[in-house]
Protein backbone atom coordinates (compact mmCIF):
# COMPACT_ATOMS: atom_id res chain seq x y z
CA UNK A 1 0.00 0.00 0.00
CA UNK A 2 1.14 3.46 -0.74
CA UNK A 3 -0.16 6.92 0.08
CA UNK A 4 1.61 8.91 -2.61
CA UNK A 5 -0.88 10.66 -4.69
CA UNK A 6 -1.27 8.72 -8.14
CA UNK A 7 -0.99 11.10 -10.94
CA UNK A 8 -1.55 10.67 -14.60
CA UNK A 9 0.36 13.51 -16.51
CA UNK A 10 -0.59 13.62 -20.09
CA UNK A 11 1.69 16.04 -22.86
CA UNK A 12 0.06 17.58 -25.79
CA UNK A 13 3.00 19.77 -27.26
CA UNK A 14 3.51 23.75 -27.11
CA UNK A 15 6.59 25.72 -25.86
CA UNK A 16 7.23 23.65 -22.72
CA UNK A 17 8.12 20.73 -25.01
CA UNK A 18 9.75 22.46 -27.83
CA UNK A 19 13.39 22.36 -28.98
CA UNK A 20 15.05 23.95 -32.36
CA UNK A 21 14.32 22.24 -35.20
CA UNK A 22 17.30 24.16 -37.45
CA UNK A 23 20.80 25.97 -36.61
CA UNK A 24 18.48 28.90 -37.54
CA UNK A 25 16.97 28.66 -33.66
CA UNK A 26 13.08 28.17 -34.52
CA UNK A 27 11.60 25.69 -31.98
CA UNK A 28 9.02 23.18 -32.60
CA UNK A 29 7.28 20.88 -30.30
CA UNK A 30 9.38 17.43 -29.67
CA UNK A 31 10.05 16.44 -26.30
CA UNK A 32 8.06 13.87 -24.50
CA UNK A 33 6.88 13.70 -20.67
CA UNK A 34 10.98 11.82 -19.84
CA UNK A 35 12.49 15.27 -21.02
CA UNK A 36 10.25 17.68 -19.35
CA UNK A 37 10.81 14.89 -16.20
CA UNK A 38 14.52 15.06 -16.06
CA UNK A 39 14.34 18.42 -15.42
CA UNK A 40 12.65 18.32 -12.34
CA UNK A 41 13.98 17.15 -8.95
CA UNK A 42 12.61 13.46 -7.54
CA UNK A 43 8.92 13.88 -7.20
CA UNK A 44 7.01 11.86 -4.48
CA UNK A 45 4.12 10.47 -5.99
CA UNK A 46 2.98 7.58 -8.37
CA UNK A 47 2.99 9.18 -11.53
CA UNK A 48 2.20 7.75 -15.13
CA UNK A 49 2.50 9.30 -18.25
CA UNK A 50 1.33 9.45 -21.42
CA UNK A 51 2.69 11.20 -24.52
CA UNK A 52 -0.85 12.57 -26.08
CA UNK A 53 -0.13 14.75 -28.78
CA UNK A 54 2.96 16.51 -30.23
CA UNK A 55 1.60 20.18 -31.49
CA UNK A 56 1.94 23.57 -31.14
CA UNK A 57 -0.97 24.75 -29.41
CA UNK A 58 -2.92 26.88 -32.15
CA UNK A 59 -3.09 23.42 -33.94
CA UNK A 60 -5.40 22.33 -31.09
CA UNK A 61 -8.72 21.60 -32.34
CA UNK A 62 -12.23 19.66 -30.54
CA UNK A 63 -11.23 16.47 -31.68
CA UNK A 64 -8.06 16.74 -29.81
CA UNK A 65 -9.89 17.88 -27.04
CA UNK A 66 -12.84 15.33 -26.83
CA UNK A 67 -9.90 12.54 -27.19
CA UNK A 68 -7.81 14.58 -24.31
CA UNK A 69 -11.47 14.62 -22.22
CA UNK A 70 -11.91 10.76 -23.08
CA UNK A 71 -8.57 9.66 -21.56
CA UNK A 72 -8.52 11.83 -19.10
CA UNK A 73 -11.83 10.20 -17.73
CA UNK A 74 -10.13 6.78 -18.18
CA UNK A 75 -6.94 7.79 -16.18
CA UNK A 76 -9.31 9.08 -13.34
CA UNK A 77 -11.47 5.64 -14.06
CA UNK A 78 -7.71 3.50 -13.46
CA UNK A 79 -7.58 5.38 -10.07
CA UNK A 80 -5.76 9.02 -10.86
CA UNK A 81 -6.41 11.17 -8.25
CA UNK A 82 -4.75 14.04 -10.01
CA UNK A 83 -4.19 14.84 -13.59
CA UNK A 84 -1.53 17.18 -15.22
CA UNK A 85 -2.00 18.27 -18.60
CA UNK A 86 1.08 20.17 -20.35
CA UNK A 87 -0.24 22.22 -23.82
CA UNK A 88 0.99 25.11 -25.41
CA UNK A 89 -0.10 28.31 -23.89
CA UNK A 90 -1.76 30.14 -26.79
CA UNK A 91 -4.86 28.34 -26.45
CA UNK A 92 -4.97 26.98 -23.24
CA UNK A 93 -7.40 29.18 -22.12
CA UNK A 94 -9.95 27.26 -24.12
CA UNK A 95 -8.92 24.14 -23.67
CA UNK A 96 -8.80 24.38 -19.67
CA UNK A 97 -12.96 25.86 -20.28
CA UNK A 98 -13.66 22.58 -22.26
CA UNK A 99 -12.43 20.21 -19.99
CA UNK A 100 -13.67 22.11 -16.96
CA UNK A 101 -17.56 22.15 -18.53
CA UNK A 102 -17.33 18.66 -19.76
CA UNK A 103 -15.84 16.60 -17.08
CA UNK A 104 -16.97 15.93 -13.53
CA UNK A 105 -15.79 14.79 -10.58
CA UNK A 106 -13.54 15.68 -7.85
CA UNK A 107 -10.42 15.01 -9.59
CA UNK A 108 -8.08 17.74 -10.10
CA UNK A 109 -7.08 18.62 -13.75
CA UNK A 110 -4.29 21.34 -13.80
CA UNK A 111 -2.65 22.15 -17.05
CA UNK A 112 0.50 23.94 -17.69
CA UNK A 113 2.75 25.38 -20.11
CA UNK A 114 5.84 27.49 -20.40
CA UNK A 115 6.14 31.02 -22.33
CA UNK A 116 10.17 30.32 -22.62
CA UNK A 117 11.17 27.30 -24.46
CA UNK A 118 13.89 25.02 -22.57
CA UNK A 119 16.95 26.58 -24.95
CA UNK A 120 15.79 29.80 -23.32
CA UNK A 121 17.53 31.38 -20.50
CA UNK A 122 15.37 31.15 -17.28
CA UNK A 123 12.80 28.73 -18.98
CA UNK A 124 9.74 28.64 -17.01
CA UNK A 125 8.49 25.39 -18.04
CA UNK A 126 10.30 23.48 -15.50
CA UNK A 127 8.92 25.50 -12.59
CA UNK A 128 5.46 25.84 -14.15
CA UNK A 129 5.74 22.14 -14.42
CA UNK A 130 6.65 21.43 -10.95
CA UNK A 131 4.20 23.43 -9.36
CA UNK A 132 1.56 21.91 -11.16
CA UNK A 133 2.33 18.74 -10.00
CA UNK A 134 2.24 20.45 -6.37
CA UNK A 135 -1.58 21.17 -7.31
CA UNK A 136 -2.74 18.01 -8.38
CA UNK A 137 -1.07 16.07 -6.01
CA UNK A 138 -2.84 18.31 -2.92
CA UNK A 139 -5.82 16.83 -1.53
CA UNK A 140 -7.30 20.75 -0.97
CA UNK A 141 -7.51 21.17 -4.91
CA UNK A 142 -9.88 18.33 -4.99
CA UNK A 143 -13.41 19.77 -6.88
CA UNK A 144 -11.60 22.84 -8.06
CA UNK A 145 -12.67 21.02 -11.79
CA UNK A 146 -9.82 22.48 -14.18
CA UNK A 147 -7.64 24.73 -13.45
CA UNK A 148 -4.11 26.73 -15.32
CA UNK A 149 -1.07 26.77 -13.34
CA UNK A 150 1.29 29.58 -14.63
CA UNK A 151 4.07 31.55 -12.47
CA UNK A 152 3.02 30.05 -9.24
CA UNK A 153 -0.36 31.27 -9.55
CA UNK A 154 -3.58 28.98 -9.82
CA UNK A 155 -5.93 30.33 -12.28
CA UNK A 156 -9.79 28.71 -12.71
CA UNK A 157 -10.19 27.95 -15.97
CA UNK A 158 -13.49 29.70 -15.75
CA UNK A 159 -11.32 32.80 -15.50
CA UNK A 160 -7.89 32.33 -16.92
CA UNK A 161 -7.02 34.50 -19.62
CA UNK A 162 -3.48 34.73 -21.71
CA UNK A 163 -2.83 38.55 -21.66
CA UNK A 164 0.26 39.08 -22.60
CA UNK A 165 2.29 37.20 -25.96
CA UNK A 166 5.70 36.88 -24.67
CA UNK A 167 5.77 37.30 -20.69
CA UNK A 168 6.39 35.01 -18.26
CA UNK A 169 3.41 36.30 -15.91
CA UNK A 170 1.10 36.21 -19.32
CA UNK A 171 -1.93 34.17 -17.34
CA UNK A 172 -4.03 36.18 -15.28
CA UNK A 173 -8.09 36.09 -14.70
CA UNK A 174 -9.51 39.38 -15.53
CA UNK A 175 -12.70 39.09 -13.77
CA UNK A 176 -11.74 37.52 -10.74
CA UNK A 177 -8.00 36.96 -9.48
CA UNK A 178 -5.96 33.87 -8.66
CA UNK A 179 -7.72 30.89 -7.00
CA UNK A 180 -4.29 30.47 -4.96
CA UNK A 181 -1.06 30.66 -5.28
CA UNK A 182 2.20 28.00 -5.16
CA UNK A 183 4.63 28.99 -1.79
CA UNK A 184 7.51 27.23 -0.58
CA UNK A 185 6.33 23.86 -3.08
CA UNK A 186 2.85 24.30 -1.47
CA UNK A 187 -0.52 24.94 -2.53
CA UNK A 188 -1.95 27.94 -0.51
CA UNK A 189 -5.99 27.83 -1.99
CA UNK A 190 -7.87 31.49 -1.70
CA UNK A 191 -11.28 30.74 -2.97
CA UNK A 192 -12.89 27.79 -4.65
CA UNK A 193 -14.90 28.09 -8.11
CA UNK A 194 -18.71 26.94 -7.87
CA UNK A 195 -18.86 23.40 -9.38
CA UNK A 196 -20.97 22.91 -12.65
CA UNK A 197 -22.60 19.96 -13.62
CA UNK A 198 -20.87 18.56 -16.95
CA UNK A 199 -22.13 18.94 -19.81
CA UNK A 200 -22.42 16.25 -22.64
CA UNK A 201 -19.71 15.87 -25.54
CA UNK A 202 -21.35 14.94 -28.30
CA UNK A 203 -19.99 13.39 -31.53
CA UNK A 204 -20.99 16.27 -33.74
CA UNK A 205 -18.24 18.39 -31.71
CA UNK A 206 -16.35 17.86 -34.10
CA UNK A 207 -18.03 18.96 -37.54
CA UNK A 208 -19.77 22.09 -35.00
CA UNK A 209 -18.92 25.50 -36.33
CA UNK A 210 -19.24 28.31 -34.38
CA UNK A 211 -17.80 31.57 -35.59
CA UNK A 212 -16.70 34.62 -33.34
CA UNK A 213 -16.99 38.04 -34.54
CA UNK A 214 -15.23 40.96 -33.01
CA UNK A 215 -16.81 44.78 -33.30
CA UNK A 216 -14.21 47.09 -34.83
CA UNK A 217 -14.65 50.78 -35.41
CA UNK A 218 -16.85 51.55 -38.63
CA UNK A 219 -16.91 47.99 -40.01
CA UNK A 220 -19.89 48.06 -42.37
CA UNK A 221 -20.27 43.96 -41.75
CA UNK A 222 -21.09 43.17 -45.14
CA UNK A 223 -19.11 40.34 -45.02
CA UNK A 224 -20.93 38.87 -42.28
CA UNK A 225 -23.67 37.10 -43.95
CA UNK A 226 -21.45 34.77 -45.96
CA UNK A 227 -19.57 34.03 -43.18
CA UNK A 228 -22.35 33.36 -41.50
CA UNK A 229 -24.06 30.83 -43.88
CA UNK A 230 -20.80 28.50 -42.99
CA UNK A 231 -21.34 28.49 -38.63
CA UNK A 232 -23.99 26.67 -36.60
CA UNK A 233 -24.36 29.79 -34.10
CA UNK A 234 -22.18 32.73 -33.65
CA UNK A 235 -20.07 34.92 -30.60
CA UNK A 236 -20.60 38.80 -31.27
CA UNK A 237 -17.69 40.38 -29.37
CA UNK A 238 -18.98 43.84 -29.19
CA UNK A 239 -17.69 46.44 -27.80
CA UNK A 240 -17.22 47.91 -24.24
CA UNK A 241 -20.84 47.02 -22.45
CA UNK A 242 -22.03 44.74 -25.52
CA UNK A 243 -22.48 47.48 -28.72
CA UNK A 244 -21.83 46.81 -32.67
CA UNK A 245 -22.57 49.46 -35.24
CA UNK A 246 -26.08 50.48 -36.05
CA UNK A 247 -26.26 49.16 -39.30
CA UNK A 248 -25.35 45.76 -37.97
CA UNK A 249 -28.48 45.31 -35.81
CA UNK A 250 -30.83 44.09 -38.71
CA UNK A 251 -28.29 41.40 -40.16
CA UNK A 252 -27.56 40.09 -36.44
CA UNK A 253 -31.47 40.13 -35.54
CA UNK A 254 -31.62 37.99 -38.52
CA UNK A 255 -28.99 35.81 -37.92
CA UNK A 256 -30.43 35.24 -34.34
CA UNK A 257 -33.94 34.04 -35.59
CA UNK A 258 -32.29 31.32 -37.66
CA UNK A 259 -28.93 30.29 -35.23
CA UNK A 260 -27.58 31.16 -31.47
CA UNK A 261 -25.96 34.67 -31.12
CA UNK A 262 -24.05 35.21 -28.11
CA UNK A 263 -23.21 39.00 -27.06
CA UNK A 264 -20.02 39.09 -25.30
CA UNK A 265 -17.72 42.00 -24.41
CA UNK A 266 -14.68 42.38 -27.13
CA UNK A 267 -12.44 43.95 -23.53
CA UNK A 268 -12.63 40.43 -22.42
CA UNK A 269 -13.44 41.91 -19.01
CA UNK A 270 -16.24 42.73 -17.57
CA UNK A 271 -19.79 41.75 -18.13
CA UNK A 272 -22.31 42.51 -21.20
CA UNK A 273 -24.93 44.97 -19.83
CA UNK A 274 -28.64 44.25 -19.93
CA UNK A 275 -30.22 47.86 -19.16
CA UNK A 276 -27.99 50.51 -19.59
CA UNK A 277 -28.10 51.70 -23.07
CA UNK A 278 -31.19 51.72 -25.83
CA UNK A 279 -29.21 53.14 -28.89
CA UNK A 280 -29.71 51.12 -32.09
CA UNK A 281 -26.77 48.72 -31.79
CA UNK A 282 -27.00 48.90 -27.66
CA UNK A 283 -26.85 45.71 -25.33
CA UNK A 284 -30.77 46.34 -24.70
CA UNK A 285 -31.44 46.50 -28.77
CA UNK A 286 -29.58 43.49 -29.21
CA UNK A 287 -30.56 41.36 -26.36
CA UNK A 288 -34.71 42.48 -27.41
CA UNK A 289 -33.47 40.56 -30.94
CA UNK A 290 -32.75 37.15 -29.32
CA UNK A 291 -28.89 37.77 -28.98
CA UNK A 292 -28.13 35.93 -26.00
CA UNK A 293 -26.00 37.45 -23.29
CA UNK A 294 -22.84 36.03 -21.79
CA UNK A 295 -22.74 37.89 -19.07
CA UNK A 296 -19.35 38.51 -17.60
CA UNK A 297 -17.91 35.02 -20.03
CA UNK A 298 -14.83 36.16 -22.78
CA UNK A 299 -15.83 35.93 -26.06
CA UNK A 300 -13.50 32.99 -26.17
CA UNK A 301 -15.02 30.79 -23.48
CA UNK A 302 -18.29 31.87 -24.77
CA UNK A 303 -17.42 30.47 -28.05
CA UNK A 304 -16.66 27.14 -26.56
CA UNK A 305 -19.42 26.88 -24.25
CA UNK A 306 -21.55 27.60 -27.19
CA UNK A 307 -19.80 24.61 -29.06
CA UNK A 308 -20.65 22.00 -26.49
CA UNK A 309 -24.28 22.96 -26.25
CA UNK A 310 -24.69 23.42 -29.87
CA UNK A 311 -23.20 20.22 -30.78
CA UNK A 312 -25.23 18.53 -27.60
CA UNK A 313 -28.23 19.67 -30.10
CA UNK A 314 -29.29 22.50 -27.31
CA UNK A 315 -32.26 24.41 -27.96
CA UNK A 316 -32.42 27.82 -27.88
CA UNK A 317 -33.92 28.13 -24.34
CA UNK A 318 -30.93 25.49 -22.58
CA UNK A 319 -28.71 27.50 -24.29
CA UNK A 320 -29.88 30.74 -23.01
CA UNK A 321 -30.31 28.82 -19.50
CA UNK A 322 -27.19 27.72 -19.50
CA UNK A 323 -25.58 31.14 -20.54
CA UNK A 324 -27.19 33.06 -17.96
CA UNK A 325 -25.89 30.37 -15.20
CA UNK A 326 -22.60 30.47 -16.60
CA UNK A 327 -22.43 33.82 -17.53
CA UNK A 328 -22.79 34.99 -13.87
CA UNK A 329 -19.69 33.41 -12.20
CA UNK A 330 -20.00 33.60 -8.53
CA UNK A 331 -17.01 32.33 -6.10
CA UNK A 332 -17.99 30.47 -3.01
N1 LIG B 1 4.07 29.57 -25.09
C1 LIG B 1 3.52 28.70 -25.95
O1 LIG B 1 3.30 27.57 -25.61
C2 LIG B 1 3.14 29.25 -27.28
C3 LIG B 1 3.10 28.25 -28.40
N2 LIG B 1 2.93 28.96 -29.65
C4 LIG B 1 1.95 27.26 -28.25
O2 LIG B 1 0.91 27.63 -27.82
O3 LIG B 1 2.13 26.13 -28.64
Amino acid sequence: MTDKPKLSMLTLGGTIAMTAASAQGAVVPKLDAADLLATLPELEIDLVTHDFRQLPSPDIGFTDLAALAEKIEQEIADGATGIVVTQGTDTIEESSYFLDRTIGGDVPIVMTGAMRHPQQAGPDGPANLSAAMVVAADPQARGLGTVVVMSDEVHAARYVRKSHSTSTGAFTSPNAAPIGHIVEQELVLLSRPRPYEPLPRSPRLTETSIGMVHAALGDDGDWLRPFAEHTDGLVIAGFGGGHVPSRLVPLLAELAEAKPVVLASRTSSGPVLTRTYGYPGSEQDLLSRGLINAGFLDPFKARVLLHVLVSAGADRAEITRIFHDSGEISVS
